[in-house]
């Protein structure tokens, strides 16, 4: 080999090194050794420019090849094996330190520690401090006067500290423990949380222990102490405060155990010792063994926690939906009877869906979709057999129609009609209370029907109805069945009335009647007189039982439009005139008592008079123009600047002035009208 340039010295060395390497003799030792004198020969004669860096380039890549074919190869004749050496000792011999280590933590010593002990103490203050909670809990269901809740706040009461004591009693020392389980997860989660905790999620593994095998990651300290427990006395079938595990903490700990067991535990546990927060976590059968007494059949949501509070008003629901169901099906029993005093439901009582929604809500908000299922009505709301021909989305129209909302009316708020609401008192309200007095000749009348000039208060009793029968109120009105569902309105009355039935004591106010119940004639729609046909059957109660307590208003300002077919059925038919002088009066009275006014009691009385022939619609409108007047008198440039109190009070003058364009919208001639059918056709005195 040629190193032009190189000195005699090395180049000497250079070929020494080369005759080694190419002679066959040497060890791969001494092959390597050379291969790396030469690659540092080369890096010293090109660092001193004695060959080109081209050349050195190329020498340093071909030296450096062989130099690594010999140290890195595992052949034990060529090679040197150098760095894959120790690696591949280890891969041909196995060895596992791990076999034979042993911690010195013991399930005998790791409560000596300082760590466990404070978790130990956290334990048994929380749950000091969870059933001193539960006491105040029960103490606000007591004072709530709800007896149903009162009995599952007591004996949920009655058990923490029955179980609460025998668990002392029975095993003092492990009480802590338990606590200290309980109170590891609990503390690893903010207050509010803490009571729900999620297992899957607590991961803590116990220092010394080898890691569960058949858990997974699921192993935590609280639940491997205890399962450790429950494995070593009863395989798992047990429940906190009955059999709780009496074992040391010394005795032999398995180490491996089922999740499902330690999820019943905790079931079990929190069933018992919580009063209602209770884990419903029954996986598996074990579970549901475990649980005992508690809500077994709920099992729509396993794993869910539902606060104590969430699990009475589950268990309520359930109560009623059975109590519905009893009632539903057997028409004519007693029962049914009960069911409307027993509700209360008014204006802003909430609707219970006669069918089962596919989509329900669950405790943390989340929307589920529940496919139906053979076999699962339990977890669902009942499907009444009176509403199984109906379509789902007409019932959903129907619930769409139900008032439940909007500000409430008292009777006081209805001023006069004194009559009107005395007797609708009787027909309506009373027999929803006592329906046990109002049977047979007494029974309630199935449709009423409220006439009388425009704006007398006629649909003021339809919300007052609503508000104070304590009913289920359906507000339909007539425009809607005959325009919304086109062809389709007689099925809406079907619906209407099923759902109503199913709903019962039941209210349906129907607004602007004449409108959906108007003579038949020759050229009318067939659509509607379908309508009106289907109305009147359901209204006769063909299809209904006498023990049906559904209710009809009416509310019409053309009574005469009524079909007599229609006029039959809506039996008792109650003049709302217009108000008299006492009734304008106590409109004024209440309209302006919500007002800054300065009127007298004469004054009032004056402008009562001057009202005469006013409805009660036109009484507001009058109050509201007066109540302008103050605002009128002032600059344009003021308002902009003027406090609310800096305004006059409503004044006699105001109305004065309003009397001037406020007029009567009745006229006389119409008020004859009505006081003649009133004579034909009305079932009251038809004065105020
Ligand atoms: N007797 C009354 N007491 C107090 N306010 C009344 C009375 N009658 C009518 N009003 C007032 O008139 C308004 C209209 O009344 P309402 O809607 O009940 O009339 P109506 O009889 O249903 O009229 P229509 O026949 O035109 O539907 C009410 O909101 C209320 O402010
Ligand atoms: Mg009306």
């Amino acid at each position: 080999m040629q190193m032009p340039g190189t000195s005699s010295a090395h180049l000497s060395e250079w070929q020494n090194k080369y005759f080694a390497v190419t002679s066959g003799s040497c060890s791969p030792f001494e092959k390597a050794d050379a291969y790396r004198a030469q690659l540092s020969l080369l890096q010293y004669a090109c660092a001193n420019s004695e060959i080109s860096e081209v050349s050195a380039g190329n020498l340093f890549k071909k030296y450096s090849e062989k130099y690594s074919a010999i140290i890195d190869s595992d052949n034990v004749e060529t090679g040197l094996n150098n760095y894959a050496d120790s690696v591949m000792t280890l891969a041909r011999y196995p060895r596992n330190d791990s076999d034979k280590w042993q911690s010195s933590l013991t399930s005998s010593n790791i409560y000596k520690l300082k760590s466990v002990q404070k978790l130990m103490d956290d334990g048994k203050r929380s749950r000091d401090a969870l059933l001193s909670s539960i006491e105040a809990a029960r103490k606000e269901i007591s004072v709530s006067g709800n007896p149903g809740l009162q009995k599952y706040g007591e004996n949920s009461g009655a058990d923490n500290d029955q179980q609460a004591a025998s668990l002392k009693k029975q095993r003092p020392e492990n009480s802590n423990a338990m606590a200290t389980s309980k109170t590891f997860k609990n503390n690893l989660l903010p207050t509010e949380t803490r009571l729900k905790p999620d297992f899957r999620l607590m991961s803590v593994p116990v220092a010394g222990q080898p890691v569960s095998k058949g858990s997974g990651t699921s192993s935590t300290f609280g639940n491997n102490d205890v399962a450790n427990h429950c494995s070593s006395k009863q395989a798992g079938h047990l429940s906190f405060g009955q059999n709780f595990p009496s074992s040391s903490p010394s005795s032999p700990s398995t180490g491996v155990f089922i999740s499902g067991k330690r999820k019943a535990f905790y079931s079990s546990y929190d069933e018992s010792n919580e009063a209602g927060p209770s884990h419903r976590l029954h996986s598996n059968s074990e579970a549901k063994h475990f649980t005992g007494s508690g809500n077994q059949g709920d099992e729509s949501h396993p794993g869910s926690f539902k606060t104590a509070k969430e699990q009475l008003w589950v268990d309520q629901q359930k109560k009623n939906n059975h109590a519905q169901r009893t009632s539903t099906c057997s028409l004519n029993s007693g029962a049914k009877k009960s069911l409307g005093a027993a509700r209360s439901r008014g204006l802003y009582g909430k609707f219970v869906p006669p069918v089962s929604k596919q989509d329900a809500v669950d405790n943390y908000g989340t929307v589920q979709s529940k496919p139906r299922e053979a076999g699962s009505t339990e977890q669902e709301f009942p499907v009444d057999e009176r509403l199984k021909n109906i379509e789902p989305k007409m019932i959903e129209l129907i619930q769409s129609e139900i008032m439940d909302h909007g500000p409430p009316v008292t009777w006081d708020d209805i001023a006069g009609l004194e009559f009107a609401k005395a007797t609708i008192k009787e027909i309506v309200v009373w027999p929803m209370l006592r329906p046990d007095i109002f049977t047979g000749l007494r029974g309630p009348p199935k449709g009423i029907l409220l006439f009388g000039p425009p704006g007398t208060g006629k649909t003021l009793i339809g919300k007052c109805i609503a508000c104070q029968s304590g009913a289920t109120f359906f507000s339909i009105s007539a425009s809607s069945l005959t325009s919304k569902w086109v062809g389709e309105g007689e099925k809406m009355v079907r619906a209407l009335f099923a759902v109503a039935r199913c709903n019962q004591p039941a209210v349906i106010f129907i607004d602007e009647i004449d409108s959906l119940l108007s003579q038949r004639g020759e050229g009318e729609h067939e659509s509607s007189r379908r309508i009106k046909t289907e109305f009147l059957v359901q209204l006769d109660g063909a299809t209904t039982s006498s023990e049906d307590r559904i209710l009809v208003v009416g509310a019409t300002n053309r009574p005469q439009e009524i079909d007599e077919a229609a006029r039959r059925r809506l039996e008792k038919r109650l003049y709302i005139p217009l108000p008299e002088s006492s009734a304008r009066k106590q409109m004024v009275v209440n309209l302006m008592s919500r007002e800054n006014c300065c009127l007298s009691l004469d004054e009032v009385e004056l402008v009562v008079k001057q009202a005469e022939g006013f409805s009660g619609a036109d009484m507001t409108q009058l109050c509201r123009e007066a109540s302008l007047g103050p605002i009128r008198s002032l600059q344009v440039t003021d308002i902009s600047t003027i406090t609310s109190d800096q305004v006059r009070p409503i004044a006699y003058v105001d109305f004065q002035n309003a009397l001037q364009n406020v007029r009567p919208s009745v006229s006389t001639k119409d008020l004859e009208l009505y006081e003649n059918w009133n004579k034909m056709f009305g079932c009251g005195r038809g004065q105020p």
